[in-house]
């Protein structure tokens, strides 16, 4: 499989709560890739937590990071990068997406709340009707994660490593029919 992939990265991207930290740990590990998370970075490098980094510096400064973040990564090949949910807002993100194969894990609203609802790590879920917030977020977002190379729409009663299995499955039709990954 990796032979396949041809040493290429893969970029997880979906909504809060579709497993993408989850899903690129256990992929990583069937490559034998590395593995990276933006949010996690993002936390390192600037010594706080996401809620905090909002709270103190606003959503605008978190996504200055986050580019920041995604460029430095974009260079690496052998990784697995699951990123946070709002990378696909910026266009300048797609270019450095674009140095990869791109994969949205497709999980409906009403999942992704179930998996959040007593979450406390999401700050943009802090408003009145987090099951609305996540909807309408997701009807926003449709079309830019439609973008993606491979898209799997999954129940969300599919384990991890179910995920998984279906990613490594899908690849090589996704590889044979895109020749633009290095
Ligand atoms: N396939 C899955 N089935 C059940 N729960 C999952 C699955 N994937 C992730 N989760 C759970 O959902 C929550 C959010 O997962 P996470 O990987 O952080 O998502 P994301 O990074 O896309 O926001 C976590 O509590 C995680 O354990
Ligand atoms: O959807 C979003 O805009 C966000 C998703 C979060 O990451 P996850 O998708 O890993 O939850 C995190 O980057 C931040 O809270 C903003
Ligand atoms: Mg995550």
């Amino acid at each position: 499989m990796n032979n396949t992939l041809k040493n290429c990265s893969l970029f997880l991207v979906g909504m809060m709560g579709a497993g993408k930290t989850t899903v690129g740990q256990e992929l990583a590990k069937r490559f034998n890739y590395r593995f990276f998370d933006t949010d996690t970075l993002i936390e390192r490098v600037t010594g706080t937590d996401i809620p905090q980094l909002f709270a103190t510096q606003g959503e605008e400064r978190f996504r200055q990071l986050e580019t920041q973040i995604l460029g430095q990564l974009s260079a690496q090949l052998r990784s697995v990068i699951s990123t946070g949910g709002g990378i696909v807002l910026k266009p300048e993100n797609w270019g450095y997406l674009r140095h990869g194969i791109v994969v949205w894990l497709d999980v409906p609203p009403e999942v992704l709340y179930d998996r959040l609802k007593t979450d406390e790590t999401r700050p943009l879920l802090k408003t009145e009707n987090p099951l609305e917030t996540l909807q309408k977020l997701c009807d926003r977002r449709q079309s830019l994660y439609a973008q993606a190379d491979l898209h799997l729409t999954l129940t969300g009663a599919e384990s991890p490593e179910k995920v998984t299995d279906t990613v490594l499955t899908q690849l090589p039709r996704i590889l044979k029919s895109n020749s633009v990954h290095n």
